[in-house]
Order: structure tokens, then sequence, then C-alpha cells
């Protein structure tokens, strides 16, 4: 088998930071020391050596409001290669079926043949019935082991608070992960009616629609209800304080609730959708939306107190022409933007060269930390002997400016326009293979990605089932003598 070597680079994980070559056999980590031999040499001269990057939060090809997202498969990995990124965590959304089943085969039957790295898939439960209810377990057996519920999108995605707590039990059983977008869809609607009717038709209706306490009260429902079912819980775009607030108030009382901020959120604000120009601010028209520089300012500090433990996307891509069907509408511009390839640079230049993380914290919120949460630590997410070698050749020395005419996403614009980054991917590695090399014409190799079965019943949930087991309500045992008679 071919043996590569990392050479003279600085191996930066979670938790330290020291010289290393690394030595990769076939598609795992070998070996980590000094002065390591191989057939081939990759330079590291200069640069940090890190595990590459997953995104937990993406929805490539996914059809939603009345269309279907632009990235595909194959630009979405190929574009989070070119950043850094080596595995991407896809949500699949049930068909008009149903099924959980049916929808994990579509999702790999379009992935599959145009994956260029690895891909997982969380679950969206989006009702509640009898096969549903069975069709879980199928999907925990199909190595999908996490399950999103969606409190916004009322009357499409939205699922009730009584058909979470059924879904939320069930995750239980079969140590799974239930996740929430969390936001009062009742509300939500509501409040758009009443943009609606006040004329307010542009973009800046969807920031006034979606205030942030209206994210931080669902974030604290689904808190209570994942803590009457005994499970952890994992919020995924968290855009403001209140529901950070939330998180922190839950895990102070010892609960396990995970909070990933996007790198949108820690970057852009609100004032976006103020813009004169309507093509610019629909294109950043995303739920929750973004806020102002308080809340930016709260997501920050939460990741340097490890109160909020990862940063993702949400890439979800929709061209000009998309987002123009909500041109009288702003209820109908479809909802997401871009960030796979822009995360790890984009963090690295406004969270690890101001001082506001360390690169080992940048490392945990880009990589470990997830792999972990999501059960597959240290396959995935590390720099070890044995684990898969996705591994990145990060050089704080190569800046760039980020634009649509550069990226490698098939959108026609960049919601990052003009930022300058002060670090790129030198080299990325997927399983062993060199798949991007910064100046070298690398491209595409559609196919050569895997999808990553993560099995369930990791440690947080059993611990919490078990305490759950302890803790739960227990009839008295009582001597008859002390009982009275009934009348
Ligand atoms: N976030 C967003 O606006 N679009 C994608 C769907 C979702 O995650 O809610
Ligand atoms: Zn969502
Ligand atoms: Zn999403």
């Amino acid at each position: 088998m071919t043996t590569k070597v990392i050479k003279g680079g600085t191996v930066c994980t979670a938790d330290r930071t020291w010289k290393a070559d690394v030595l990769i056999e076939g598609e795992v980590i070998k070996q980590i020391g000094e002065d390591l031999k191989g057939d081939e040499y990759i330079d590291a001269e200069g640069a940090y050596v890190i595990p590459g990057g997953i995104d937990p939060h993406t929805h490539l090809e996914m059809p939603f409001m009345g269309t279907t997202a632009a990235e595909t498969f194959e630009s979405g990995t190929w574009a989070a290669a070119v950043g850094g990124t080596t595995m991407l965590v896809d949500f699949c959304l049930p068909g008009e079926d149903g099924s959980i089943k049916n929808a994990i085969n579509e999702w790999h039957r379009k992935s599959a043949p145009q994956i260029c790295s690895d891909v997982g898939y969380h679950m969206a439960i989006t009702g509640w019935n009898e096969k549903i209810f069975e069709e879980m377990k199928d999907a925990v057996d199909m190595g999908v082991n996490s399950f999103k519920h969606f409190m916004a999108y009322k009357g499409a995605l939205m699922i009730e608070d009584d058909e979470m707590f059924a879904s939320f039990k069930r995750c239980r059983e079969l140590g799974a992960l239930p996740m929430v977008h969390a936001e009062n869809g009742d509300l939500v609607a509501d409040m758009q009616a009443e943009m609606l009717e006040k004329g307010i038709t542009g973009p800046e209706g969807h920031a006034y629609s979606r205030p942030p306490e209206f994210e931080g009260e669902a974030a604290n429902r689904a808190i209570t209800i994942a803590d009457a079912a005994g499970v952890p819980l994992y919020i995924v775009h968290v855009s403001c304080e209140q529901t950070h607030e939330a998180i922190r108030r839950a895990r102070q009382k010892g609960m396990r609730v995970y909070g990933e901020p996007l790198i949108q959120f820690l970057t852009l604000d609100e004032s976006e959708y103020f813009n004169k120009d309507w093509d610019h601010a629909a294109r950043r028209v995303m739920s929750p939306p973004f806020r102002s520089k308080d809340h930016q300012d709260s997501l920050w500090a939460g990741l340097q107190s490890g109160s909020l433990q990862v940063v993702a996307t949400d890439h979800a891509a929709f061209s000009t022409e998309q987002k123009r069907m909500g041109v009288d509408n702003f209820c109908l511009i479809p909802n997401g933007s871009n960030g796979v390839e822009e995360r790890l640079a984009v963090l690295w230049t406004q969270g690890v060269e101001t001082g506001r993380l360390t690169p080992n914290e940048f490392v945990a919120a880009t990589s470990t930390n997830v792999a972990k949460i999501l059960n597959i630590y240290p396959k995935k997410g590390a720099i070890v002997e044995g684990a898969d070698a996705d591994i990145v050749v990060w050089d704080p020395k190569i800046s760039k400016t980020i634009s649509a005419s550069n990226h490698h996403s098939v959108l026609d614009y960049n919601v990052f326009e003009g930022f300058d980054v002060k670090a790129q991917a030198r080299y990325t590695l997927s399983r062993g293979e060199v798949i991007w090399a910064w100046g070298q014409n690398s491209q595409p190799q559609p196919g050569r990605g895997r999808f990553v079965p993560r099995p369930a019943f990791n440690s947080a949930s059993v611990a919490l089932s078990k305490w759950k087991e302890l803790s739960s309500p227990k009839m008295v045992q009582r001597d008859p003598m002390n009982i009275p008679a009934g009348i």
C-alpha cells in the first residue's frame, strides 16, 4: 500500500498543538511523529495540519418552497473540499409518500454518483404516525441516527409539540439524537401576514416577522420537551442571545443541550435585509434571519466559553432567479444561503486572527465537537492513529478575497462577497487522497465520496437514559395497613 507523509507541519487538534509529521497508509493515519518516511511527501512547512472540517448542516439539491436548492451533491462537496471541509451531513426530507426509508434511499440515489468527499445524513421528522415511529428504527439501522424537527414553516414542515414529544421519546429508545429548528411557527405565520397587510412585502419583512424572541421561546420549549423525554438535544442554526441563553441555562442544570451557530450569524448582520438592492437583501433571506451585532457577540462568547459547540453553514443555495420567486412577497423567497466553502476561512479570519478563538478551539468548532456529538469520533474529527486520513494542510499565509467570480459553488452570488480572508487549505485530503491542492488546477472527482453510517447510542445518550431511568417516578410500596379502605 502506498504511504504518504505530511511533512514539516504543526499538527493542531482540538486539545493540543505540536510539530510532527503524519504518515498515511491507504485511507488512514498510520503514525504521527518526527522524521517519518513514506513513498510520497506533502509539504506542510509553515502550515497547520488539522482534521478535515465537518459541516453538519447542509441542504444539497433540497426540494423546498416550490423549488430545489441549486447546489448539487457534486458542486457542494467540491466547494466544501476547496474550503477545507471533508465531510458534510445533509438533511433528508421525506417525499410525497412520507416514508423515511424511501427518503434515505432517494438521498443515496442522488448523492452516491456525485459526492467528491464523504457525507452523512440527518432525517427530518415532519409529522407523526405509526409508520414514522417504525421507520425511525430503519433510519438508525441505515446509519442515520439524528432527526430534525421543524418548529417553524407552518403548513409545510412544521411539527406540533405533542408530535415532537413522541418523536423525542422514540429517539431515546433508539439512542438517536433529536435536533430542532427553533422558531415559533405560529407566531411567525401571524407576523408574516401582519407585515404583508402593512404593505411590507420586501426582504425586510422577513427579519421583522422572525424576531429573536420567537426563536428563544421555541428553544426553551424544545429543551423542556427533551428533558421530559430524557434525550440530549441539538439546536441547529442558533442565531441569537435568547436561544444561547436557553442553552446556557439548560447546560448549567446538567442537561445535554448542544448549540450550533452558523458562520453567517457570526459575521453578517440584519442590516443586509434593509439594503436598497432587492436582490442583495433576498439572497440573504434565511431562517432564522441574521441578527444585530449584540447577538453576534453572544454567539462568539458561546464559542469561547463552550456553551456553543459547533459552527455550521446551513448551506442551502438558491440562485438569484430562484430568490425572485418572492419578488412581490418575502414569504415566497426560498430560505437559505451559502457558506460551505467559506466557513473555515471566515471563522479563522474573524475568530483566530482576532484572538477570539484559539486554533484548537477553531478545530473543535469546525470538526471535532460535532464528530463526537454525531458519534463518528475518532474515525472523523481527529488526528490520531487509525483515524480516517481526512486532513487539511491549513495555510495561514494564503489570503484571498471571497467572490462569486472565484468560488466553486454553482451560485451566481456569494453572501460573503468582498470578505478578505487570511487562510486557505493548501491541501485537502479525503481518506488519504489529495483532492484539492491550492494553485494546482485540482478537479472534482464525483463518486469517490462515501456515505458514513453513524451508530446510535453515543455516550451522552446512554448516560442520560440511565439517569432518566434512575430518577424516573417510582411507585411507593405501602403496607396495606397504612392504606385506608376505599369508600
Ligand atoms: N435555514 C434556511 O433558511 N433554509 C434551510 C432550511 C432550514 O434549515 O430551515
Ligand atoms: Zn432549519
Ligand atoms: Zn437547515
